[in-house]
């Protein structure tokens, strides 16, 4: 009987398990929104933003909500490190991409990953949040600028791309592409305030229950 019981328990108290990866270019600010995630939904508060360097290789980071665990990888994302972000891509429940949104500069490059990302057939169905970090600094874009900002790189790639003679090439991809970012969620952050980051946190908790994937649910972790 206590058997039973206790298995009955354990049934009505699992939670399921969700991976989800955080990308985006070195300095975008991915550690700092993981170690703030961790500050604010664990007892245990993550790293403050002075203990927090360059990440070789991964970080991770779990937060429990109601009937389900999230479990973060935060990976490196200087130029030589990003080729082993595919490896997550077969397991992951969802994608979010932190832009920053000071730099400017570097914003083409960030587009330009971000593209071979959404490009990614793993990943295809998979939920994927764009966040414009950095919302704290008045130097920033806003968040529709910074879609904008994505869809204007977007319409050059094409039409350089048209120029260099592979117009009519893939233009069912093009189509698909375009629903993609149309129906794409951004939304802005500050990791460093931590302002946005329950938004985006409770977005990744509907999404992933929304769209399951077989792998890696049902762990009672
Ligand atoms: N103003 C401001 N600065 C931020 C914010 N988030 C991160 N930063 C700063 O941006 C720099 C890079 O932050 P990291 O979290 O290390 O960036 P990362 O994306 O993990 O970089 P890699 O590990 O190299 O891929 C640090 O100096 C952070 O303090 C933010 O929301 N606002
Ligand atoms: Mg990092």
């Amino acid at each position: 009987m206590y058997h039973l019981l206790k298995g009955l328990h354990e049934y009505l108290t699992r939670k399921e398990e969700f991976s989800v990866i955080i990308i985006g270019l070195d300095g975008a600010g991915k550690t700092t929104l993981l170690e703030k995630i961790k500050t604010l939904y664990n007892d245990i508060p993550g790293l403050t933003p002075d203990k927090i360097g360059p990440t070789v290789g991964q970080n991770t980071g779990k937060i429990t909500l109601p009937s389900t665990i999230l479990q973060f990888w935060d990976l490196g994302g200087q130029r030589g490190i990003r080729n082993i972000w595919h490896r997550y891509f077969d397991d992951c429940h969802a994608v979010v991409y932190v832009i920053d949104a000071e730099d400017r500069e570097r914003l083409s490059e960030g587009w330009e990953v971000f593209d071979s990302v959404l490009s990614a057939p793993q990943i295809l169905g998979v939920p994927l949040l764009l966040l414009a970090n950095k919302q704290d600094s008045p130097q920033s874009l806003s968040v529709d600028e910074i879609r904008h900002d994505y869809e204007d790189w977007y319409q050059r790639k094409l039409e350089s791309a048209r120029r260099t003679s592979r117009y009519g090439e893939g233009e069912n991809e093009i189509t698909a592409r375009r629903q993609r970012i149309a129906s794409l969620d951004v939304m802005g952050i500050s990791a460093l305030e931590g302002t946005g980051v329950r938004a985006a946190v409770d977005w990744l908790f509907i999404r992933v229950q929304n769209s399951r994937r077989d792998v890696g649910t049902g762990g009672t972790t």
